[in-house]
């Protein structure tokens, strides 16, 4: 069975001599309380890139092009103790779009440095890739939590 399809848009600018990333902390659902980057559920015969489109408007209010998403490659999650939270996440970058990021029912977006970003109040895995995505990289990585539904136990090269 292929995994459930999500995605993830990190919008990114340069403010002030510094560049910073939109976070905001998630309100309901899976991760709740952690600070993620705008993203949801792919819906049915909807690309990874229409759907970043779709959430950074309704998560953030914000209008971004098709064209103006950088690709930076794929996350896989594996929750052998809850299957229901196994999913593969896009992940794209952008620095262009139009309008102000404003609060919804989903997060309210606040812009971190991105040498300050709130590891320690976000999913395990951030840790291990966000910065080098940030840093203008791409990345295919998967990660197995364990018991705790909360800890990175294992990297694998690669989970069938
Ligand atoms: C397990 N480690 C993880 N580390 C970092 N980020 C994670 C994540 N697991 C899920 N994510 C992100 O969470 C969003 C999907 O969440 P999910 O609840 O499935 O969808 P969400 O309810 O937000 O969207 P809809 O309400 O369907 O629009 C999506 O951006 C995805 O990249």
């Amino acid at each position: 069975m292929p995994l459930p399809q999500v995605c993830v848009c990190y919008l990114v600018r340069e403010h002030g001599g510094v560049t910073q990333v939109l976070l905001g902390r998630k309100k309901h659902g899976l991760g709740q309380g952690y600070f993620v980057g705008l993203g949801g559920k792919l819906e049915p015969g909807e690309s990874a890139v229409d759907a970043a489109v779709r959430e950074v408007f309704e998560e953030s209010g914000v209008d971004v092009a098709a064209s103006d998403l950088e690709p930076r490659g794929l996350l896989t999650y594996h929750f052998p103790h809850r299957e229901a939270w196994s999913q593969e996440s896009s992940v794209f970058v952008c620095s262009t779009w139009t309008g102000e990021p404003s609060g919804s029912d989903e997060l309210d977006p606040e812009w971190f440095a991105v040498a300050d970003v709130p590891f320690d109040e976000m999913w395990d895995d951030a840790r291990r890739w966000l910065p080098e995505v940030l840093a203008g990289g791409r990345v295919r990585r998967t990660f197995v939590f364990g018991e705790d539904l909360a800890t990175v136990v294992a990297e694998p090269e690669s989970v069938a």
